[in-house]
């Protein structure tokens, strides 16, 4: 039946009399409609439509930020790049590269005569200094060129040489940890992610604030050092609030001031512990980070709340990097009992005694220096991505131009464990590594970038060698290690900003005694 139009409701009284909940309808009708249309929009006709991947990762970025907030976005983007190749579109506004080339073209200087221009940091993605004095890590070019020369220096290998022996003492405390506890207790097993954390913050914390945690003296975590490791999962899932800006403005409002008082507590460790390694002004002897920063001409360029934020930086960029490699190289070789009975070998045969290890002796270790890159390939410390953002005009990676506004990742894990890159992808071969072996001539090694590249590449990359190399070595040296049952499948974690690694338990004998 048809309805007479002067019987119908006028509209404007349809309006008047519609109830709370139908206007929720209305509304949620709409969001939804609008949501459907920009996802149709951005699958079919966005500038990125053209690179390849699945349609549901065009339309939305829910499956993506369901994978980081799982903690399984490293395996997630591995089967994306599996199915669809080199380049795969994992958001509406996000491309994912495994191809070696992108390190160069989103990190590195880019490529002569091609398109647009290099891409930046996404600085949202990296959030914003507490102290509003960002670290080196946050600070924008002119102020990073600033604080890179003003670093630079305190981590060359002459600086590096003056600090070798803080590495030294804790080194060999690890060392002497171990033979305590086996005097006790020749049966115990040691979790060596604990021992690696424990050595590397106080090594940090010896180089940062010239004082130890005392970590390996106690046994335990200082309470400060817990926060960092518990508060990066929360980190990372918070961190999702970047990609709304919607919910950034929101979150601002609500959380921001409860987690600022949370972030400001913390950052106070480091404000106490700089406030008392610059009453002591510059040691003659040199061998800390402050006194190499000092005695340079440039080194006064850092405002007092800089130092605080890069000390802050430095505590975590360089101690939980370190000991997630060191427990990573632990667990591959312990899974590869050729491997670790060549490295071994080769400590044994080469040192009379565990003194005779210093910096430059561990580095011209071949074997050594095989297993350790090979390592860091199979388990890169860094697990979380590292966003660069494409400027106004663009950039071309890998041959193809990338248009304004995206945002790039290279993967780690994922490039390094892809078939494309290296043949036997999954397996630990430090062997691949040679020039000269010919079974392994086609990966293609220039993938492997675990400090990353070009002008913003990790500062403390040749002080992570030196350190790695020589936990190594004397741990391997002087004892045995078996991996125990319960850390068989050790590798099957989760990562956020870090992997979220369980304890690697370990049954060691002495090999060497004191
Ligand atoms: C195996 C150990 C390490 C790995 C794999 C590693 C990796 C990285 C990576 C990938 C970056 C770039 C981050 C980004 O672009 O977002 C970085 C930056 C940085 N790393 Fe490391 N790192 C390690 C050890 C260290 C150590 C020992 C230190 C210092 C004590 C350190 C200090 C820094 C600093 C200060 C930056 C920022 C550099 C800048 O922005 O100019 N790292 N690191």
């Amino acid at each position: 039946m048809a309805t007479n139009p002067e019987n119908a409701p006028a509209f404007s009284q349809i309006i008047r009399n519609a109830s709370l909940l139908q206007w929720a309808i209305v509304l949620l009708t709409f969001l939804i409609a609008r949501w459907i249309a920009r996802g149709i929009y951005r699958v079919q006709f966005h500038p990125l439509s053209k690179f390849p991947g699945p349609k549901y990762t065009a339309f939305t970025r829910i499956p993506h930020l369901s994978a980081l907030f799982t903690g399984t976005f490293y395996r997630w983007v591995a089967k994306l790049h599996e199915e669809y190749g080199e380049v795969v579109r994992i958001s509406p506004d996000e491309l994912s590269f495994i191809n070696p080339q992108a390190w160069n073209d989103a990190y590195g200087h880019g490529t002569k005569g091609t398109k647009g221009s290099r891409p930046t940091k996404h600085w949202v993605r990296y959030g914003k200094a507490v102290n509003n004095a960002p670290s080196i890590l946050q600070a924008h070019d002119v102020d990073h060129r600033r604080m890179r020369s003003i670093f630079t220096s305190a981590f060359s290998d002459r600086a590096l040489k003056e600090m070798e022996p803080v590495f030294l003492k804790y080194v060999d405390q690890l060392v002497s940890v171990i033979r305590t506890g086996l005097s006790k207790d020749p049966e115990r097993k040691f979790d060596m992610v604990r021992l690696y954390n424990f050595t590397a913050f106080d090594v940090m914390g010896d180089l940062t604030y010239g004082e130890s945690l005392d970590m390996l003296n106690n046994s335990e975590y200082a309470p400060w050092v817990s926060q960092v490791f518990g508060g990066m999962k929360g980190a990372t899932r918070l961190g999702m609030v970047h990609f709304y800006p919607i919910l950034r403005h929101i979150f601002k409002i609500v959380a921001s001031p409860y987690i600022n008082k949370k972030r400001l507590e913390h950052l106070q460790h480091s404000v106490d512990r700089v406030d008392r390694r610059l009453k002591k002004g510059i040691s003659t002897e040199g061998g800390d980070l402050w006194d190499l920063v000092m005695k340079q001409p440039g080194g006064k360029g850092m405002s007092r709340a800089e130092m605080d934020s890069n000390s802050s930086l430095i505590m975590i960029a360089g101690t939980e990097t370190s000991a997630t490699a060191t427990s990573g190289l632990t667990y591959l070789l312990l899974k590869n009992p050729d491997k670790l009975k060549k490295v071994t070998e080769e400590l044994r045969s080469t040192f009379a005694r565990s003194a005779d290890m210093t910096m430059e002796a561990v580095a011209a270790l071949p074997y050594l220096n095989l297993c350790v890159k090979e390592g860091l390939r199979l388990y890169p410390p860094v697990a979380g991505a590292m966003p660069r953002l494409t400027q106004a005009d663009g950039a071309a990676i890998c041959g193809e131009f990338v248009p304004p506004g995206t945002t790039l990742t290279v993967p780690q894990h994922a490039t390094y464990t892809s078939e494309r890159n290296f043949k036997d992808p999954l397996e630990y071969i430090p062997e691949r590594w040679i020039p000269s072996n010919e079974r392994y001539a086609s990966d293609r090694k220039e993938a492997l970038q675990p400090f990353s590249k070009g002008s913003r590449d990790c500062l403390g990359k040749n002080m992570a060698w030196h350190e790695m190399r020589l936990i190594m070595a004397k741990v391997l040296y002087n004892f045995d290690l078996t991996l125990c049952p319960e850390s068989e499948a050790w590798s099957k974690q989760k990562a956020y900003l870090i992997w979220e690694k369980p304890p690697l338990m370990v049954q060691v004998k002495t090999y060497y005694p004191a």
